[in-house]
């Protein structure tokens, strides 16, 4: 029964998609890091989503730029483009804030190796949030995420304005990428290849649940279910290396994150039953030392509704999970004694 429930979880999450509206209101998003390789197209992709009414585009170089050629095309989202000291603006009235803002990697790093550069970033984005926008839904998407997200936690706590349902770690990108791998490998249609990614977002951290997925038994052990684990666990690595220097997946996160954006927006509206997976304050690990994790997540008119089980993991998945937990905990550790050390 969990099984199916967490199959039903993140059916939302296999792709392709495109944006759907059932209804429209207000909705302000704001994108911190507008211009980069994932905002440009992210601000794209999201003024193309019917729900979104205003996008704010923010970067510290050519987000009015950005604005400026997005906001031609027509579609009913309002887009403004705001220069470096123009943060606060930006933010105002935001009910989504996106942020995709930071240092990619180079072939040879990890994501941890970003921490020193995103770590304070991230926490001044969330620190001109915490009081511009103390009730938005925090979408983080700079690397490490496994550490970015437990900063801005504990910068809206010093903050006072902390609500763990509305911030989240975005993870689509590896629902997506192991829908997209495991159809390629068993012929369904990737929209019927729904696999539960839960965990973090890098290396070992990344757990896909394909004993739950639609095809799965057909990689179930051995050497091609290694293989897929490990492809699913370091696709990051693959566009890195791929991408020769000049950075990381830029078009794929877009894609995810405007799905992921777009969900939201469905449940914000109040549509029922909407989930996908997402790295949030967790109660599934908590006495592990870990506080964020990813699992299928119901989402809500408040932001997360429901953080749901795991479910029923094979053998294999239960060691992954084994080995996912004390790196996890040490990531979590690493953001939350920084922040506390720069506030
Ligand atoms: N969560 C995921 O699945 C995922 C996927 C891909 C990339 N990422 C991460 O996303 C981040 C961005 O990647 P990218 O390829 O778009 O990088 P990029 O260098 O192309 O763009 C980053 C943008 O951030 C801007 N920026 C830097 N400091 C800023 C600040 N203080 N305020 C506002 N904007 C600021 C830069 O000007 C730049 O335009 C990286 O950390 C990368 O590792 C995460
Ligand atoms: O791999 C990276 O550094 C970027 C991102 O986290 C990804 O998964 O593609």
């Amino acid at each position: 029964m969990f099984a199916r429930q967490a199959l039903r979880s993140v059916k939302a999450a296999a792709g392709p998609r495109y944006f759907s509206s059932s209804a429209i209101n207000n909705k302000n998003v704001a994108v911190l890091g507008a211009a980069g390789g994932i905002g440009q197209p992210l601000s794209l992709l999201l003024k193309n989503d019917p729900l979104v009414t205003s996008l704010r585009l923010y970067d510290i170089r050519l987000a009015p730029g950005v604005a400026a050629d997005v906001s031609h095309v027509n579609t009913p989202a309002v887009t403004t483009g705001y220069k470096a000291d123009e943060l606060e603006k930006a933010l105002e009235g935001a009910e989504i804030v996106v942020i995709p803002a930071g240092v990619p990697r180079k072939p040879g790093m990890t994501r941890d190796d970003l921490f020193n550069t995103n770590a304070s970033i991230v926490r001044d984005l969330a620190k001109a949030a915490a009081k511009v926008s103390p009730k938005a839904h925090l979408l983080i998407i700079s690397n490490p995420v496994n550490s970015t997200v437990p900063i801005v936690a504990e910068v809206f706590k010093k903050a006072g304005v902390y609500d763990p349902k509305k911030l989240f770690g975005v993870t689509t990108l590896d629902v997506t990428r192991a829908s997209t791998f495991l159809s390629g490998i068993t012929g369904n249609k990737p929209a019927d290849t729904v696999v539960p990614v839960v965990g973090g977002h890098s290396g070992v951290t990344i757990v896909p649940i394909l004993s739950q997925a639609n095809g799965g038994d057909a990689v179930a052990k051995g050497e091609n279910y290694d293989k897929l684990v490990h492809r699913i666990q370091f696709g990051g690595d693959e566009v890195v290396k791929a991408k020769d220097g000049a950075g990381s997946a830029t078009l794929s996160m877009a894609y995810a994150a405007a799905v992921f954006t777009n969900s939201l927006l469905k449940a914000l509206n109040g549509e029922k039953g909407i989930k996908e997976c997402a790295y949030v304050d967790s109660p599934l690990y908590k006495d592990q030392g870990v506080d964020f994790f990813a699992t299928p997540i119901t989402l809500g008119s408040e932001g997360v509704a429901e953080v749901n089980p795991i479910g029923p993991v094979s053998a294999e998945e239960e060691k992954l999970l084994e080995a996912a937990i004390p790196e996890l905990a040490k990531n979590i550790k690493k953001g939350v004694e920084w922040v506390q050390a720069n506030p």
